[in-house]
């Protein structure tokens, strides 16, 4: 097994297949995904890779519905991270939905990344999407296991047998098992370096210095959506939906003092949740707009006015009209 931890020296090569690393000068751009079950770590990955905030996380399994492309610049090389919803066994039209393009995404890049959580013992969810894998020959896979900071030497080393074990047992061939740790920045450097003799050789496909392509109208919806999403609880994470209706820079403002309207409304799918969102005296959605405006402002870099409305869209994730309209 191929396992790389902090010590490991040898050259990122890419499990004997074709992908060796070339000759200093060749540059290389392609595209690579992680897959794992909701919640495994795929967002803040992207995240950390890319070294700014490009796709929202929480601690609410399937927040990621967006596939939100981060972008790793290096010398020698492009990496763009897309980043998918986590798969699921479906019982919402949404759930099919998302399921769908976590499959489309998968047979359309070069390399795929499975993270495991460290801390979880390898489950029925894992093995669902490790079976996927198995049916996806062409595209090499690299095994990575997460949030490394939260187990000691013991339970790591386990889970990385136990990883090796299933990819054996699955027919599926590791390039790399990775462990990493996304939080407290350990090997996700190294992690970059690996996936890159994956892509293929060629020009960068992004200008220098952009880190997504996710339109901003999406990514601030994202924002919303996340600081939403904080301290809810049960059923009501799946049913917040945010679209942002429009922004405009505000007229008759000095050239020195912008400011930006924003017009969002965050859909929910009972009027029975209405309140739990709006929260006494309206103090929730207001805390909601605050930290989420503040988070906006750090993105676009200009201050914001944010007008956030609840609407109900009744049963949205079963309706597939609803569900165009809210972007699906
Ligand atoms: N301690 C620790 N926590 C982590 C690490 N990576 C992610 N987490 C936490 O794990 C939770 C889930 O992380 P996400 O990145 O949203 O997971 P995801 O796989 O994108 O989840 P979905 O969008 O639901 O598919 C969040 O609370 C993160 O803060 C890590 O390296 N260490």
């Amino acid at each position: 097994m191929s396992v790389r931890t902090p010590s490991s020296e040898q050259p990122a090569e890419a499990g004997g297949t074709s992908h060796a690393v070339k000759a200093v000068g060749d540059h290389r751009a392609g595209f690579a995904c992680f897959v794992g079950r909701p919640n495994a770590g795929k967002s803040t990955l992207t995240n950390a890779l890319v070294g700014q905030k490009v796709a929202i996380t929480s601690n609410r399994p399937q927040t990621t519905r967006h596939t939100v492309r981060g972008i790793v610049h290096r010398p020698e090389a492009q990496l763009i991270l897309v980043d998918t919803p986590g798969l699921h066994k479906p019982r919402t039209l949404l759930g099919e939905r998302l399921n769908d393009v976590v499959r489309t995404t998968w047979a359309e890049v070069d390399a795929i990344g499975f993270c495991i959580p460290a801390d979880q013992k390898l489950g029925p969810g894992d093995r669902f999407i490790a079976k996927e894998l198995a049916g996806i020959k062409k595209t090499p896979k690299v095994a990575i296991v997460t949030k490394t900071d939260l187990v000691d030497g013991k339970a790591l080393a386990e889970q990385l047998i136990a990883v090796d074990l299933l990819g054996k047992e699955l027919g599926i061939t590791w390039a790399e098992i990775v462990p990493v740790s996304a939080t407290a920045n350990q090997q996700v450097d190294l992690l970059a370096d690996l996936l890159v003799p994956l892509m293929p050789e060629g020009p960068a496909l992004y200008p220098e210095g952009d880190l997504t392509d996710e339109p901003e109208m999406v990514m601030v919806a994202e924002l919303i959506r996340e600081a939403a999403l904080e301290g809810v609880r049960d059923e009501l994470p799946h049913s917040i939906a945010v679209v942002v209706e429009e922004m405009l820079p505000r007229e008759d403002r000095p050239a020195d003092r912008p400011l930006l309207d924003i017009h969002a409304n965050l859909y929910i799918e009972r009027t029975s949740q209405k309140g739990i969102v709006i929260g006494p005296k309206g103090k929730r959605l207001k805390d909601v707009g605050i930290k989420s405006r503040q988070q906006i402002e750090a993105l676009l870099g200009t201050p914001v006015f944010l007008d956030l409305h609840v609407k109900v869209a009744k049963d949205w994730q079963r309706d597939p009209k609803q569900l165009r309209k809210l972007g699906f």
